[in-house]
């Protein structure tokens, strides 16, 4: 494909600024040129004057699988959640639910600007070939737990994955270990799993740090902060993207090497399940590199990474009383090349610069959030709606266009989506009956 995108405006959100009149090249998945005014043969030219173009964002955490249970369990906090609500449920996913779930998730991405995701669940499998059909590019992570005794087989399901997986799609999907929490892995576990993420890429994904209950059962358990535990663990060694944080104590900011330890800023899931606001400036204070994520669908209850840069923003101010902490290119750096960087891929995505692939969204600034067209940065930051992404090009290709998904029907994934939640609910609902549960 060979597109340009003539006289329009663009974010360089490393500068943190707007680029005017430029025309970008597109071509072989990469950003080949960002020039003045110039035509060339044969590709297909789109009129850039009303549009900005803006890095895909980089959802650095989330559950894709988890749309089924979206506005579901609400109103809970995050161990009542998990264990009464959401646990016994996912017990009885397949691996067809899964897909469906997570194509859901993905085109809720898609028509909200992402192109990027960080997944931690089941049946990653089925993840990468929903990624590979919609064209969204993810590291997709299997989320791994040892209380059932089954901690060996999901560590070869990892291996495996990694085999078959990596690289899949013109290396759209990336494939790494997750340990899920230090509440559901046993500390030897966790050694295997940094050790399996040594042999494999060197990046880690897991939930730390997330809920006063992980503090207080860490005190007593341990003796130690749960990312101090980890750190004895051997976390040192490997990359890590590190979702929530919302208790890390400066002593472990200044504990942690920020070229291999990236928190990831989950300000709605962590508002909605009380368990808090993350020291999100602080730790930029720290020379920490912090990304954005969602989250699952039933904790946020959305894919919707504007909603997440909005309240990132916001609640910065907020418990800070300082109207200058985390501004609004700030928080639009968390979410591309920051989250860029947390998946090692900030080389090739995160912003748009020659060289890297085209990973694209572009807004439509005849919309009334981007009028008048003051400041484009703010916008994106404090106004800007899910509705105003007009196109998303991930790897040059277009996945979406005039806001049409290119590659998947939408309706058809939310007509599936209906009936295997209605199966899974049924096969609950039996299985119950049959333990005697109801
Ligand atoms: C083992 S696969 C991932 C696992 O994580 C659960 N989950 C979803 N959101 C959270 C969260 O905020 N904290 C901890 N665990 C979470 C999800 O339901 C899966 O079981
Ligand atoms: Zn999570």
């Amino acid at each position: 494909m060979h597109i340009i995108f003539q006289d329009t405006q663009y974010v360089d959100v490393v500068a943190g600024e707007v680029l005017y009149h430029k025309d970008i090249e597109i071509k072989d998945g990469k950003i080949a040129a960002i020039a003045g005014a110039h035509t060339l043969k044969g590709a297909e030219i789109i009129d850039g004057r009303d549009l900005l173009l803006v890095p895909g964002f980089v959802n650095a955490h989330t559950h894709l699988g988890m749309s089924y249970f979206r506005n579901y369990a609400d109103d809970m906090d995050l161990n009542t959640w998990l264990t009464k609500a959401i646990w016994p449920l996912e017990a009885h996913l397949t691996r067809d639910d899964i897909y469906w779930a997570s194509m859901l998730s993905m085109a809720e991405g898609i028509l909200s600007g992402t192109t990027t995701f960080c997944d931690m669940y089941y049946h990653m499998d089925m993840v990468a070939q929903a990624a590979v059909a919609i064209g969204m590019r993810g590291l997709l992570t299997r989320g791994l737990t040892d209380s059932d005794g089954q901690g060996d087989e999901k560590l070869e399901e990892v291996r495996m994955l990694y085999i078959n997986s990596h690289g899949l799609g013109d290396d759209l999907v990336e494939v790494a270990p997750a340990p899920h929490a230090i509440y559901t892995c046993s500390g030897d576990y966790i050694k295997d799993i940094i050790r399996l993420t040594g042999e494999l890429d060197g990046v880690l994904h897991t939930h730390l740090s997330e809920s006063k209950k992980e503090m207080e059962d860490a005190e007593a358990l341990y003796g130690t902060t749960p990312i101090r535990y980890m750190w004895n663990l051997g976390l040192d060694q490997v990359r890590t993207i590190a979702a929530h944080c919302v208790h890390m104590t400066e002593e472990e900011m200044d504990l942690v090497d920020p070229e291999k330890f990236f928190p990831v800023h989950n300000p709605s899931s962590n508002l909605k399940l009380a368990s808090g606001i993350a020291p999100v400036q602080k730790m930029m204070d720290k020379g920490l590199t912090v990304a954005l994520g969602t989250d699952g669908d039933s904790s946020n209850n959305n894919q919707n990474m504007l909603e997440e840069m909005h309240l990132a923003g916001l609640l910065a101010k907020g418990v800070s009383y300082d109207p200058e902490a985390l501004k609004a290119e700030d928080v639009l750096r968390m979410a591309t090349i920051n989250g860029a960087k947390a998946l090692g891929r900030d080389f090739e995505i995160g912003s748009i610069e020659v060289g890297k692939l085209a990973d694209i969204s572009c807004f439509n600034l005849n919309s009334p959030s981007f009028t008048p067209r003051n400041n484009l940065i703010s916008a994106l930051c404090y106004s800007a709606q899910a509705e105003d992404v007009k196109h998303v090009l991930i790897g040059g290709k277009f996945v979406l266009k005039d806001r049409k998904l290119i590659r998947v029907d939408l309706d058809d994934i939310r007509e599936e989506v209906e009936r295997k939640f209605q199966q899974l609910i049924d096969r609950k609902e039996l299985s119950d009956a049959i333990n005697g549960d109801l």
